[in-house]
Order: C-alpha cells, then structure tokens, then sequence
C-alpha cells in the first residue's frame, strides 16, 4: 500500500541574518527546503523575543507561495491565532503547556483557515497530546528546549517519536532542535517526516546539500516502513 506521508524539510530561520529575512528565506527555498519554520517568541514562554506577525506579514508579501509555519512559543497562543492567520500563514503550531483549553485553541485555528499543530516540550510527556490527535494535524516533538537555536539535540526524545508512529502511522510528525547531517539519522528512523533544521542548513557551505541528506535519510526510512 502507497504511504501517504511524504518528507518535508521546514529551515528555521532563527540563527540566520534577521536583517535579511528574505534573502535568507529565498536562499533556503532555492536550496530546496519545502516549507519554513518561523519561531515566534513572547519573552514569557520562553526567555528570548524573535519576530511577530507584523514581520511575518510582510515576508508574505514577498513569499506569497511559500508554506509557512508559525511555531508559536508563546504563553497565550489564542491571542495570536487571527493576527497569523491575517498575515496568511498555514500552520499554526503551538505549545500545550501553557493552554488551558487546548481543543478550543484548535478549533479557533481551524476556524481561521489554518492547520493545526501541536507543540510538546522535551518535559512534556507524549501522552498529553494524545487525546488531541484528533484535533491536530501534526505533532511536534521538541529535541531541545524551545527559545534558542544552535543547542544540542535530545537523543532521548526519540522515545516519543517511536511511540507516535506506532500508533499513528499517517500523522504527521515534526522533530525541531539540533537537526543536522550528524542526527537525522535517528528522526528518521523513529518516524518523524516533517524535519526543521536552523543552523545545520543556515551556517552550511552547502546547503543544498544538506537538504538533500536530511531528504534522503527522511525517504529511506518512509519507504521501508
Ligand atoms: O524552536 C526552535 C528553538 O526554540 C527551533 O526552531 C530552533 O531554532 C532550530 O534551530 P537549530 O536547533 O536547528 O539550530
Ligand atoms: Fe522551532
């Protein structure tokens, strides 16, 4: 039977040249990245600001093709929902922890005319998104704590992915923090699809090289499974 999920690689643009946002984000797409990953910061979720849905708003303008999707490390991403979806991004990815009602967060994105994405935090244990799959269009797994890039990546996360996949085998499933050549290797055979990957791909000499490794290892493992 055909496998209905298909790889994707979202650049994260955080570590790049912010003051060139989008010749950095051209450069990432015609290096063949499939989609971006905009990390969205409030100051209070996490311990750093990045950019909002102003900037988010204008790159569209000059990416009007392009799939966005906002991770939104923010304590009240019900607040955000109308501003994104405004500034025409396709998914919405938010965290769970902070979220009171997580289902009415979902439905309100949807209601707005964007997929739905949910967030979990290295600390966060994979079951507390399962009685929202439902709801959801993709999981995130974070392999680092969310606020910065360039941090480590978090082998013992592979764990959560495994069980996802085993029990979703057509779910979309994220993975973002420390992605690179040296631990794709590992998403990819837990099962994630969608890979984000910021200063792998945005500080290599190559990078569209480095999107096609991160392609082939996300393939080679769709296909056998
Ligand atoms: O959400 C985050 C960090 O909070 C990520 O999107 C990272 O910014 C990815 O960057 P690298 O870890 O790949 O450098
Ligand atoms: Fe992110």
């Amino acid at each position: 039977m055909e496998n209905k999920l298909c790889c994707k690689i979202g650049p994260s643009i955080l570590n790049s040249d912010l003051s060139q946002l989008y010749n950095e984000s051209q450069r990432l797409l015609d290096s063949g990245a499939d989609y971006l990953h905009l990390d969205v910061m409030d100051g209070a979720f996490v311990p750093n600001l990045t950019i909002g849905h102003p900037v988010v708003k204008c790159l569209r303008n000059k990416l009007p093709n392009t799939m966005f999707e906002t991770h939104m490390m923010v304590q009240n991403p019900i607040q955000w929902i109308s501003p994104m979806a405004d500034a025409s991004v396709d998914q919405y990815t938010f965290h769970i922890e902070p979220c009171n009602d997580v289902r009415l967060v979902c439905r309100k994105i949807r209601e707005a005319g964007m997929k739905v994405g949910l967030a979990i935090k290295p600390g966060t244990s994979v079951l507390c998104v399962e009685e929202y799959i439902e709801e959801a269009d993709m999981i995130l797994v974070m392999t680092v704590e969310p606020g910065f890039g360039g941090q480590q990546f978090m082998t013992n996360m592979m764990p959560k992915i495994e069980w996802l996949r085993e029990k979703y085998p057509t779910l979309d499933i994220e993975v973002d923090g420390g992605v690179g050549p040296n631990t794709i290797d590992m998403c990819a055979k837990a099962g994630a699809n969608m890979i984000v990957s910021g200063t792998a791909v945005i500080q290599a000499e190559n990078p569209p090289q480095v999107i096609k490794l991160l392609k082939e290892s996300v393939n080679k493992h769709l296909n056998i499974k």
